[in-house]
């Protein structure tokens, strides 16, 4: 996850792979519930970990229930059989609807038919979200329920500890014209109490979102309960129902995830070699009313192939053809249609989406503000969104206002024929529903090298190259590429391999070439302060002695120098990289746009590598790490092969008298200053 303040995205200019998502959340978050109900285990796999869903979790722990790890995205819930072991209870909910809606409903009622009490609370956005129609509902079954701050809104007190009557026998009546998630949460909840009475709910209004309760019904019927429905206005909870585990229930990939990764495919030329993106854990069978997203991207011109629990997409029409469309079915995925808008051949009409207003943030508004920083003209009104492609598509800042979904749209922006970065604004804010979803998207999408930026550290020993880089990287969320430990990995692998590093050996050609191709093929990642060999932490390993000597016989081989070279240009990957070492910006990325020469004076150096070491217990003395210091900087200085200078436009920064925050802002000034992102 980039938890950074912005994320900027080189320009792209193709995309193709397999990408593998994250669960479906609103299957993720049902599936949970309807577990803890029920009595007995049940296995839960390829569950979303996510925001939206740790929040669950962690309330229905905090309820008593028991769930414990099963193996990698997969959970087992020991059910509580309706029964409350926990009385009362604060839960937090963050900004989590499907758990917010669905809690509300469970709880209310077993607070008034067990006497216990609950509050529940969400982030100041989920005050903000509307849950009276929900209210309105569970009181007139006779739930006490009270809105601690704001009639009609979150935070809640649910039950007051003693039990109540529930009125039963009337219909329930209940509004669905704003979400669709407070029908939702009373079908998932009445089978609770529907012990002596058929239960009816009543929708008294339009009900919006319509796909989504038919998730509800197919779950409840996997968990047992049949609920009968006439249209969208009436449904009937059988009297005797029960909540009955399947034992083991998969979770289907998220279809609303998978719009990004549709659209992307619509909007991206294959890269040479790939034909197109391949989405897997999700086929056009899937229960989610967002696989109907697909038909709209076929509509644009998306060519979309179902292969069994999998969609293959290529781009077919270009530029994409604009639509009029109602997108009250495929609430969450028709915000990816606006962003596909950008690249059609005309003006796209998105009808029917009152309800983006009150969702993470208002959708409607956020993405008409966003859309015009990129050049479209958009037009806003109650619940449609008119888009119409930039004629001049413009660099911009996109504010994302906490809500995944509208960072995840305009990510897709940096396929613009402009070539223009992109920048993402709080990027973590993914983490509702798909917290790797930008590391997802880079593993398929490509752009020449040079539109991938990077920034070089060169300078001399001890000048600090290695924490200034590390911090940098961590705070841009680029790679990172320390080449002073390439020569130790290849010493160490070698090793490893069993292959030798005597200078009689590295003289056989044959012997040079392996040795050359093992350079070549290291898989190797470095993050502040670790390395990483085949997904091992090297960093202790590479210290040693023995690396060390390995390090030195090998450097001499050219077939290992040439094969680091290429290694290095690969590391040049998205979102960017900050690349530590001697020649990083005269040799091996000659053309970055910015370059660091970071020095210090001997003496400032040589005091800080002593503190160092006293620090750690080694004994030093100061006079003899000067002149080691001053020694290997006229051989680093003088050497033939790549001798250490700062390149013709190297940025000179002299650390002697800065701390390494001061030298971080130094670099990140004018890191920032040369993108000229617009302010906002
Ligand atoms: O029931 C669900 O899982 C959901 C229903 C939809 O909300 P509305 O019914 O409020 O449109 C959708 O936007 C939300 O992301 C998930
Ligand atoms: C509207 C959304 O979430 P929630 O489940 O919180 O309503 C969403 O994920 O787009």
């Amino acid at each position: 996850m980039f938890d950074i303040p912005s994320l900027d995205i080189p320009s792209l200019s193709s995309a193709g792979g397999r990408v593998r998502l994250p669960g479906s959340k609103s299957i993720s978050n049902r599936v949970l519930l309807l577990a803890a109900l029920s009595d007995g285990p049940t296995l839960v796999e390829d569950l979303l970990d996510s925001d939206d869903t740790r929040v669950m979790l962690a309330a229905l722990r905090q309820l008593g229930c028991a769930i414990e790890e099963a193996g990698p995205a997969s959970v087992r819930v020991q059910g509580l059989g309706g029964r409350l072991p926990v009385r009362e209870a604060a839960l937090f909910l963050g900004n989590a609807g499907t758990a917010m809606r669905p809690l509300t409903a469970a709880l209310a009622l077993m607070a008034a038919s067990q006497g216990a009490r609950f509050e529940l609370s969400g982030v100041p956005r989920m005050h903000e979200r509307p849950i009276g129609d929900l209210v309105d509902a569970l009181r007139q079954l006779g739930c006490p329920v009270q809105c601690l701050q704001t009639e009609g809104y979150p935070p809640l007190r649910l039950g007051d500890g003693a039990p109540h009557p529930l009125h039963l026998n009337e219909p329930i009546r209940v509004r669905g014209d704003v979400s669709s998630q407070f029908l939702t949460a009373l079908l998932l909840a009445l089978p609770l109490v529907a012990q002596e009475h058929d239960v009816v709910i009543e929708v008294v209004t339009e009900l919006i979102s319509k796909p989504y309760i038919e998730i509800t019904l197919n779950l409840l019927q996997r968990f047992g309960v049949r609920v009968r429905r006439e249209g969208w206005q009436r449904f009937t909870i059988a009297r005797g129902s029960r909540y009955a585990s399947p034992g083991r229930i998969a979770v289907e990939a998220d279809a609303s995830s998978a719009s990004y990764f549709i659209a992307l495919g619509a909007i991206a030329p294959a890269t040479p070699g790939t034909d197109g993106i391949v989405i897997e854990g999700v086929g056009l069978d899937s229960i989610q009313g967002d696989i109907r997203f697909v038909e709209a991207a076929r509509l644009m011109g998306a060519e979309v192939v179902d292969e069994g629990n999998a969609l293959r997409v290529r781009r077919d029409t270009w530029p994409l053809k604009a639509i009029d469309l109602d997108c009250n079915h495929i609430p969450d995925a028709a915000m990816t249609l606006a962003v596909m808008a950008l690249y059609a051949n005309g003006t796209t009409t998105l009808r029917n989406i009152a309800s983006w207003r009150v969702k993470e943030t208002d959708r409607i508004a956020a993405m008409a503000i966003e859309g015009r920083k990129l050049g479209a003209t958009i037009e806003e009104g109650a619940d449609y969104l008119r888009v119409t492609p930039p004629t001049a598509w413009k660099k911009a800042n996109i504010h994302t206002y906490d809500d995944h979904r509208v960072a995840m749209c305009f990510s897709l922006a940096a396929f613009n024929p402009a070539r223009l970065p992109v920048r993402i604004e709080d990027p973590k804010c993914v983490g509702k529903t798909f917290p790797d979803y930008f590391e997802t998207l880079f593993s398929v999408c490509h752009t020449p090298a040079e539109r991938i930026p990077v920034v070089c550290i060169d300078g001399p020993t001890a000048s600090g190259k290695g924490t200034l880089a590390a911090e940098l990287a961590s705070r841009l969320g680029y790679h990172l590429l320390d080449s002073g430990a390439l020569y130790r990995l290849v010493g160490l692998a070698a090793e490893r391999e069993g292959l030798s590093t005597t200078e009689a050996d590295l003289r056989e050609p044959a012997h040079a070439e392996r040795l050359g191709r093992l350079a070549a093929g290291l898989d190797v990642r470095f993050t502040p302060g670790k390395t990483w060999l085949e997904g091992e932490d090297v960093t202790e390993a590479l210290r040693t002695e023995s690396a060390g000597m390995a390090a030195s016989r090998v450097s001499a081989v050219p077939q290992v120098r040439t094969a680091l070279v290429d290694l290095q240009l690969q590391m040049r990957r998205l979102p960017g990289l900050v690349a530590d070492g001697r020649d990083m910006g005269t040799v091996i990325f000659p053309g970055a746009p910015l370059k660091i020469y970071l020095t210090a004076s001997a003496g400032q150096r040589a005091q800080r590598r002593h503190k160092q070491l006293i620090s750690k217990g080694i004994p030093a003395i100061l006079a003899d790490l000067l002149a080691d210091l001053e020694a290997r900087d006229a051989r680093d200085m003088n050497r033939a092969h790549a001798p250490l200078k700062p390149a013709e436009d190297a940025v000179l920064l002299d650390n002697s008298e800065l701390d390494i925050e001061q030298s971080v802002q130094f670099v990140l000034k004018r890191w920032h200053g040369q993108q000229a992102f617009p302010v906002r």
